[in-house]
């Protein structure tokens, strides 16, 4: 891709977790499902391995009790057979139930998984906690549940979720407070009650569970997909309003009239265009934008002021500096009665903002927080030490070699002060592609504005769109400009970049480097780091936190087992859905068949050859981190490059894996060649793998350097380890 107006991303494309990219990715996964299919009838005939014969339970899945609500939401409710009264529920939150759903032994398995395990707390490892849960309920232990002619004891349910239940000390429903309750433990190290206890908050959380599960992706389901129903999140809806924040992407939501925007990023206006009928409140900024670049109508935007309250439809809004990208911020509502709720939108956390006097401490009653670095791994240096240091290191280059072109990355919206900063310092102008200036130059900043050129050669400070900031890339953008430099500074200013300069003032590594063109990473976030996060909380001591960024994901690690042919991947991951009631996805069943031939008949796959499925594994990963929900992927993943195309989708060791911290981790099986020879040989009559290929798979298998070069991937020696000592192994470090 040359490098143009087109190769500018927008910020969540890049900066998220969960991108957007991804998303629509991950939308299309449907389309692979017939592929898979295939590939699936044939390696179970390969492998003749034996299914669970079908159960009466596959038919409660027409029965009324049982209400698949949404795509992903299965709720099971009891219901007083003298009084019809529904008492209680137990929703499952799955996927994996949805898309399986016409394929009757997938869903057999899951309920019965649900309804007959002894084991302890089968749904809290897959699932959510049940929503309301009536305290006399638990008391009622006689009580069955009728499905279709079955009757199950509640006892049995009430056993398994007797920990749960024992928790739920509220004579009232609670929320599952799993999230809230982790971001306190996040940041104060220790579980804090909840105090969702107020009617409103309930019935939010609620109806949250007849909806999707919320933690799907960064800001909620995008994208268009004609299957998957998309509902609006509870936490973009405030309640006690008629007022929704960042969700275009639902349509017209029931009972809201006030659609808000906190900033111009596409995970945030998606699904706003010219046909928005509805009223969007937001500051002059990001309003000129939706203009501009979406054709909103103004008619259906209502600016408001920064800084002081503005009366919407009863409550008072005041919009205040989020310090995210230009024209981004956050929202103070106060209600009549003087409650106030603050929503973040995007945001990163600074002193300046904490010394806003509408922002007081002991005064928010809830957050609605940007929580997307809320993870303590997440410490990186202040913007100003970053910018400071990107302009040393310009200066630097300059000094030593005039002829130097310095092309800083930038996205649609985001990173304006990094390559401001450098013009300054320089003094000199900004070279940008015609559509990013007419975006600049509607962010009402003067200065930026005077330093914008469109003309190439007056100014060696390029900006160029994040994902161009790679040395062949800016070597094409020198090109295409025909300018006649003799070295390329990239400056690449990203939050997801790890400084691997820790320490001293130099905030930068480099990321890439050819002859003449030398990239650099610098940590340069617009999220707070965690830090800053832990600080803007404590400061304010709001009542209630509602976490918006990776929501749900909290303890739901995805695990991949990779290892050469027989180290035991699948006698292991079959083992942990067992235990851990995860979904499993065995990684031979993705394999196209033409794959599937070539290993039987002893010929080693090639790169190209594992490619295509590496990827297509990738979006099973990527559909799960987005749901927030756990799962067990076996891979071979043999070597570095083939565990970054399976983890980042990508082959460019460039791209750091885009997986929230914590989210997964990678386990490689090692064992004696005579001990492998010896598996494979053994199973050689019931499986497709020919022995002959061990060789190969050991030529091609390559273990992390290090501990720093791979640092969720873990090597398991299992010699002499028998299969639960290996499960022992993983789970220590899963901690589950
Ligand atoms: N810990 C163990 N101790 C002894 N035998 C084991 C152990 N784990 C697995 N096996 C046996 O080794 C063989 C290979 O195991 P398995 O199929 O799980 O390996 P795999 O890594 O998934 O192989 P492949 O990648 O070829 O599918 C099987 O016959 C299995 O029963
Ligand atoms: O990357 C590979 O070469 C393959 O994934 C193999 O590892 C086989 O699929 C597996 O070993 C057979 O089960």
């Amino acid at each position: 891709m040359a490098t143009g107006e087109n190769s500018y991303l927008t910020e969540d494309e890049a900066d998220h977790h969960t991108s957007s990219s991804s998303l629509k990715r991950f939308i299309t996964i449907s389309s692979d499902d017939e592929e898979k299919e295939s590939n699936k009838q044939m390696v179970k005939r390969q492998r003749a391995s034996s299914l669970p014969k079908a159960s009466p339970l596959q038919l409660i899945n027409k029965q009324p009790m049982i209400r698949n609500t949404r795509q992903t939401s299965l709720s099971i409710i009891r219901t007083d057979v003298n009084t019809g009264e529904n008492k209680w529920n137990l929703n499952t939150i799955t996927t994996q139930i949805t898309t399986k759903q016409s394929k009757k032994k997938t869903t057999q398995t899951k309920l019965s998984t649900f309804f007959s395990s002894k084991s302890s707390s089968p749904l809290v490892r897959t699932t959510s906690l049940p929503t309301v849960v009536q305290k006399e309920s638990i008391t009622e232990k006689t009580d069955t549940v009728s499905l279709e002619g079955f009757d199950i004891d509640a006892n049995e349910i009430f056993s398994q979720w007797s920990d749960e239940l024992s928790n739920t000390s509220s004579s009232t429903p609670t929320k599952p407070t799993v999230d809230c309750k982790s971001i306190w433990k996040q940041i104060f190290n220790k579980p804090v009650k909840s105090k969702a206890d107020d009617q409103e908050l309930k019935q939010q959380w609620s109806k949250l569970d007849q909806e999707q599960p919320a933690g799907g992706n960064h800001h909620g389901f995008r994208g268009s997909t004609s299957d998957m129903k998309r509902n609006c999140p509870f936490y973009k809806k405030i309640p006690g309003t008629t007022f929704c924040v960042d969700a275009f992407n639902f349509g017209n939501i029931d009972g809201i009239q006030a659609y808000f925007l906190s900033h111009f990023h596409s995970d945030h206006y998606g699904g706003l265009n010219k046909k928005f009928s509805n009223m969007l409140y937001s500051n002059q900024i990001t309003c000129n934008l939706c203009k501009s670049q979406l054709g909103v109508r103004p008619e259906n935007m209502t600016i408001l002021p920064m800084n002081t309250f503005t009366n919407v439809h009863g409550i008072d809004v005041a919009l205040l500096d989020a310090n995210h990208c230009p024209g981004s911020n956050m929202f103070l509502f106060r209600f009549p009665n003087g409650k106030l709720i603050l929503h973040t939108g995007d945001f990163r956390a600074a002193s300046h903002l904490m010394k806003h006097p509408l922002l007081q401490p002991n005064q928010i009653d809830t957050i609605y927080l940007d929580t997307t670095y809320c993870d303590s791994h997440y410490r990186f240096p202040s913007q100003d030490e970053v910018i400071q240091s990107a302009v040393e290191l310009v200066s630097e280059q300059l000094e030593q070699n005039p002829r130097t072109l310095i092309a800083v990355g930038t996205y649609l919206v985001g990173k304006e002060r990094v390559f401001h900063a450098i013009a300054k310092a320089l003094d000199c102008k900004i070279f940008v592609e015609a559509r990013k200036f007419r975006i600049l130059n509607q962010l009402e900043d003067d200065d930026l504005s005077k330093r914008l050129t469109t003309k190439p050669d007056e100014t060696n400070v390029h900006i160029v769109g994040m994902g161009s900031v790679t040395p062949p890339m800016l070597q094409t953008h020198a090109d295409k400009h025909s300018l006649k430099y003799t070295k390329i500074i990239g400056i690449k200013p990203t939050g997801w970049t790890t400084p691997r300069a820790t320490g001293g003032t130099k905030h930068y590594s480099i990321e890439s480097k050819s002859s003449n063109t030398t990239v650099y990473g610098f940590p340069y976030s617009e999220h707070s780091s965690f830090d800053e996060l832990k600080a803007f909380i404590e400061y304010l001591k709001p009542k209630r936190i509602i976490p918006t960024v990776n929501v749900g994901r909290a303890n739901m690690p995805i695990v991949i087992i990779g290892g050469v042919t027989a180290t035991g991947k699948t006698s292991t991951a079959k083992k942990l859905k067992e235990l851990l009631h995860w979904d499993y996805i065995e990684a031979d069943e993705y394999h196209p068949q033409a794959n599937i031939d070539k290993m039987h008949a002893g010929i080693a796959l090639t790169d190209e050859d594992r490619l295509p499925w590496l990827l297509t594994l990738h979006k099973q990963l990527e559909k799960y981190s987005a749901l927030g929900q756990s799962c067990i992927i076996t891979c071979s993943a043999l070597n570095k490059s083939y565990r970054q195309i399976l983890l980042c989708g990508t082959a460019d060791p460039n791209v750091q894996a885009k997986m929230p911290c914590g989210d997964f981790y990678l386990f490689m099986l090692t064992l004696p060649r005579d001990v492998l020879h010896k598996r494979l040989v053994q199973r050689q009559s019931e499986h497709f793998m020919n022995p002959r290929l061990l060789d190969s798979q050991l030529q091609t298998l390559e273990l992390p350097a290090s501990k720093e070069d791979e640092p969720r991937t873990h090597v398991i020696d299992c010699d002499g380890l028998s299969p639960d000592e290996v499960i022992e192994t993983i789970r220590k470090i899963i901690k589950q």
